[in-house]
């Protein structure tokens, strides 16, 4: 439905009718204006500058009324006016109770009452409603196609990609298994001959919603138009911050000591500390300056010879693996799964079934007889532990594993030919993030074996291992 509503016009309004729809809705711009930047249309529109702004200005750039703020709180408020949303948004429960499940179904909503094939009594137009045509057909790695994702073998964003294609199958189907009950849901939505709601929708709207969603203070995750016209850009480039004021509205201001010239593009920055993964696959893009891969997430898994491994799956609620961060000369890494894969029953870790007060049974984790009620506090426990040196020896080993193999799968794709079907840019961005991941992870691996070597002489160590001063530790450890 969403594609076809760009393509046949219905769901596309070209940016020249932007300013007077967000004027029409009480949005002020105060030297600047939104559209494209000559010479950087492939980062589709952005707010630039109508006039140099000079240091200390104080006025924000743009103010946009507080109920064009598109949150979970403000879907609820809709719903208040628009009987079918309160049903779907009634029906699919808890979900839509999240910031991201309440939005994703208002636009899909949206959606649905621009859609010519759609009776118009169903849905109530509103401001937002004209707002999803401004927004861009998303390049997200979700939607290239399976030759590109291809590109991506060894590198982070494939698993992610991966994970994220399962995660929206999940939504969607407990969207549409939700809402079949009701009677228009199902003629309109999913009916086979009439029906206009496919997967490909639910792709669209996370896209939307994942490229342009800011956390706003005092709201949480919301969307809010006309901020989300600004581009990206990172440390000192970055030119305008975004807040609220007093009465909840939301507002763009230049940053302290900003000076712009007259048509130079206000940026805003989506988050300095994202890494080139991420970056890629929330917003479909990565800054020509990036140098740093900056953050790699690895999986790790619980090796099948474990005797705990099914009772370690069942109590952990931690992110299976672990992220290694650029730290400038240093890497750095942090894991609250790797220590539940570090200790056994020889050590101290033990299971059992505790009588919960409804009568029935529960696992329950316990490290030296103690109960461990949050698995993210292992680590604490066993830095207080006379073997911690061993423990993280143990945990080093098992990263460094875990890199090697990653390593093996960058090494092994190489830099593959590119294929006739396969577009510029997702080519440039798989080959720019498989050399800055290799980058950081050969770093990383180098530290991790400088970490090994600094345990395996410690004493509690040598001692654990039982080597007199002229033994060799390392053996034991590789
Ligand atoms: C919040 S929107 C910004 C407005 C958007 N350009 C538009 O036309 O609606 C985020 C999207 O803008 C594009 N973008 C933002 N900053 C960029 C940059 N520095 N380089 C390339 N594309 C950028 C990406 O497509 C990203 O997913």
């Amino acid at each position: 439905m969403i594609r076809r509503g760009r393509a046949e016009g219905w769901l596309k309004l070209p940016i020249s009718a932007f300013r007077p729809w967000a004027e029409l809705n009480g949005v002020t711009f105060d030297g600047v204006r939104v559209g494209s930047m000559p010479g950087f249309e492939h980062r589709g529109s952005t707010v630039i500058a109508e006039e140099d702004l000079t240091k200390g200005e104080t006025n924000p750039l743009m103010v946009v009324p507080k109920d064009l703020i598109l949150s979970r709180e403000s879907v609820e408020g809709f719903a208040k006016s628009d009987k079918q949303l309160k049903e779907v948004l009634d029906s699919v429960g808890e979900y839509t109770r999240t910031s991201r499940g309440a939005i994703l179904v208002f636009l899909l909503m949206q959606a649905t009452i621009s859609c010519p094939d759609i009776p118009g009594n169903i849905g109530v137009t509103n401001p937002l409603t004209e707002y999803i045509k401004f927004l861009p057909e998303e390049f997200l790695p979700t939607f290239w196609t399976k030759e590109e994702q291809e590109l991506l073998v060894g590198t982070t964003l494939r698993s992610a990609i991966r994970a994220k294609m399962n995660s929206l199958l999940r939504e969607f189907e407990h969207i549409r298994t939700a809402t079949e009950h009701i009677s228009w849901c199902q003629k309109y939505w999913w009916d086979d001959d009439e029906g206009q709601v496919t997967f490909e929708d639910w792709m669209h709207v996370d896209a939307m919603y994942r490229s342009r969603a800011l956390e706003f203070p005092g709201i949480g995750d919301c969307m809010v138009p006309c901020v989300d016209m600004a581009n990206h850009s990172s440390g000192d480039a970055t030119v305008a911050l975004y807040e609220t004021d007093e009465d909840g509205n939301s507002i763009l201001l230049l940053r302290a000591g900003k000076v712009v010239k007259q048509k130079d593009e206000i940026t805003i920055t989506y988050g300095d500390g994202k890494g080139a993964c991420e970056m890629i696959f929330s917003y479909g893009f990565m800054e020509d300056s990036m140098d740093s891969a900056k953050i790699v997430f690895l999986d790790l898994d619980i090796p099948d010879d474990d005797p705990f491994r099914p009772a370690k799956i069942a109590v952990s609620a931690v992110a299976p693996g672990f992220r290694i961060f650029d730290n400038g000369d240093r890497t750095g890494w942090e894991s609250d799964f790797v220590w539940l894969i570090c200790v056994n029953e020889e050590d101290g870790l033990g299971f059992n079934f505790l009588q919960t007060n409804e009568g029935g049974r529960e696992l329950r984790a316990f490290w030296k007889g103690a109960e461990l009620e949050d698995t993210s506090k292992l680590r604490g426990l066993l830095q207080a532990d006379a073997l911690w040196e061993v423990y993280q020896l143990r945990a080093i080993t098992l990263l460094q594993n875990r890199i090697e193999q990653q390593l093996e799968d960058l090494h092994e794709i190489g830099s593959p030919d590119k294929g006739p079907n396969v577009r510029d840019v997702p080519w440039k961005l798989a080959e720019k993030l498989r050399k800055l991941e290799l980058g950081l992870l050969e770093r990383a691996s180098n530290d991790l074996e400088d970490q090994k070597l600094v345990l395996i002489e410690s004493d509690s160590v040598r001692r654990y291992l039982g080597i007199e001063d002229e033994g060799n530790a390392e053996e034991d450890f590789s």
